[in-house]
C-alpha cells in the first residue's frame, strides 16, 4: 500500500456559498457556506439526522440546490446533472456489482466514459496495485472479504480521477482491526495524490484521525470548522464539547469580578487566560466543561487543609460508581448535588471520599445551558 507523504495537490477547491438544501418542505441545511482547499481532507461529523449525507449527496448533484452556491475552482455547479460533476462518491454498503469480477467494477466507469480497452486494462492494474488488490482482479466479488470489497470500491472511485473523492460512512461495515487499517490507507493515498475529500462519519475518532479539518454539524449549521486539535481541546461552544466527549458539565456562577461560585459555595479565581472562554460571559450562570480524562483526584489526606492554594479547579466528593474503561477506571463523583465523572489509572474504592482535581487549562465555561446541547444519549451513541 501507498507510503505516507504529501504530494502537490490534484484535487480541486470548493467553495460552498449560503447553502440551502431540503426535501419538501423541510429546510435540512439552511445558509451553510464552507471553503475546501484543493487537496484538502474534510469529515462532516454530527448527530444523526443532522445533514450530513444530504450536504454530500447535494455536492455529488443528488440533492437539488434550493439555494446558494457550490463553487468547483471557481465554477458554479449547482444546477449540473451528476454525470457532469465528475465527483467520486464511495458508499458503506460498497455498491458493487456482484456478478462482476473485480476488474469488471473497476473498470466500471471508464467503459462509460467510453476509454479504450487496452487503456481500461492499464488503468485498472493501476488501480488494483494503489489499493492492493494486485492478483485479486478475476476475482468475483461475492468471493472478497469486506476490507477487499471497499478497496475494488476505493480503487472503482479513484480510476477516473476525480476532482473530489465524497465518502459516506465508508467504513462503518467492516470490523474493528480492518477499520483501522482502511483509515490509515484512505488517508496515506488522499495524501499521496492530493485529492480533495469529505468524509462523512459518526465516528469522531475516525474524523479526527483521517481529516485535516472537522466540520461538526448540528441541526444544518456549522457548529465549528477546525483542525481535530481545536474541535477537541478548544470547542467554540458547548454543543461542540459535548459533542466531542467533554462529559462534565458543572453549573457555576460568574461573579463580575469574574471569579467563579462553584457549587459547594466557593469562589474560584483563575488567571483571566487560563481557562478556554470563546464566547462573552460578563455575570451570572455559566457551565464549567471538562473532560473526564483531564481530572484527576487524590484522597482526602489530613495534610490537605495545610496545602498551598493551587490554581486548578478542586472538588471535594464522594465515589459513588466506578467502571473500568480498559487503561483507566471511569469514576462517578457525587459533588452535592452534581456527579461528575473522573478517569484514574488505579480504582478508588465506592464511598472514598476524594478531591477531583482539573487544570484550569482544561477547562471551558460556556454560557448556562445554551440552546445547543448534545443529550447524554448522542453523547454515548458518537463515543469512539
Ligand atoms: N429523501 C428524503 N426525503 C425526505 N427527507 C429526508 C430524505 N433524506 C433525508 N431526509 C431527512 O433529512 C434530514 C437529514 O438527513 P441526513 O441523511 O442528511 O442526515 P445525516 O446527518 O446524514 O444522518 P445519519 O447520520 O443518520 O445518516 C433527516 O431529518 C432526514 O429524515
Amino acid at each position: 500500500m501507498p507510503q505516507e507523504g504529501k504530494s502537490p495537490a490534484l484535487g480541486s477547491g470548493i467553495a460552498l456559498k449560503d447553502l440551502h438544501l431540503g426535501y419538501e418542505r423541510a429546510d435540512v441545511i439552511s445558509g451553510l457556506s464552507l471553503d475546501v482547499a484543493a487537496g484538502e481532507f474534510i469529515a462532516l461529523l454530527g448527530a444523526s439526522g443532522c445533514g450530513k449525507t444530504t450536504l454530500l449527496r447535494a455536492l455529488a448533484g443528488f440533492v437539488p440546490v434550493r439555494r446558494g452556491e457550490i463553487l468547483l475552482d471557481g465554477r458554479d455547479l449547482s444546477q449540473t446533472p451528476p454525470e457532469g460533476r465528475g465527483m467520486a462518491m464511495m458508499f458503506q454498503s460498497y455498491a458493487l456489482w456482484p456478478h462482476m469480477s473485480v476488474a469488471e467494477n473497476i473498470a466500471y466507469g471508464l467503459k462509460l466514459r467510453g476509454w479504450s480497452k487496452e487503456r481500461i486494462r492499464d488503468r485498472v492494474a493501476e488501480m488494483a496495485a494503489l489499493v492492493g488488490l494486485e492478483g485479486l482482479t478475476a476475482r468475483r466479488i461475492a468471493a472478497l472479504s469486506g476490507g477487499q470489497k471497499q478497496r475494488v470500491a476505493l480503487a472503482r472511485a479513484l480510476a477516473v480521477s476525480p476532482p473530489v473523492l465524497l465518502l459516506d460512512e465508508p467504513l462503518s461495515n467492516l470490523d474493528a482491526g480492518i477499520r483501522a487499517t482502511m483509515r490509515h490507507e484512505i488517508r496515506a493515498l488522499q495524501q499521496r495524490l492530493g485529492l480533495t475529500t469529505i468524509l462523512v462519519t459518526h465516528d469522531r475518532e475516525e474524523a479526527m484521525s483521517m481529516a485535516d479539518r472537522v466540520v461538526i454539524l448540528n441541526k444544518g449549521e456549522i457548529a465549528q470548522a477546525g483542525t481535530p486539535e481545536q474541535v477537541y481541546h478548544r470547542p467554540d461552544n458547548a454543543y461542540v464539547a459535548r459533542f466531542m466527549g467533554a462529559e462534565n458539565t458543572l453549573p457555576v456562577g460568574v461573579t463580575v469580578e469574574g471569579d467563579l461560585r462553584l457549587p459547594d459555595g466557593k469562589t474560584l479565581r483563575l488567571a483571566p487566560d487560563a481557562m478556554h472562554i470563546p464566547q462573552a460571559i460578563r455575570s451570572g450562570s455559566a457551565d464549567l466543561i471538562f473532560r473526564a480524562d483531564a481530572a484527576s483526584f487524590d484522597p482526602v489526606s489530613r495534610s490537605m487543609q495545610d496545602r498551598a492554594p493551587e490554581p486548578d479547579l478542586r472538588l471535594r466528593g464522594q465515589v459513588r460508581q466506578q467502571a473500568y474503561l480498559g487503561s483507566v477506571y471511569r469514576h462517578e463523583i457525587e459533588i452535592g448535588a452534581h456527579r461528575i465523572l473522573v478517569d484514574a489509572p488505579r480504582k478508588m474504592p465506592i464511598g472514598a471520599v476524594v478531591e477531583a482535581c482539573i487544570p484550569a487549562t482544561a477547562l471551558c465555561l460556556f454560557p448556562a445551558r445554551s440552546q445547543t446541547t448534545v443529550t447524554g444519549q448522542e453523547a454515548a451513541a458518537h463515543a469512539a
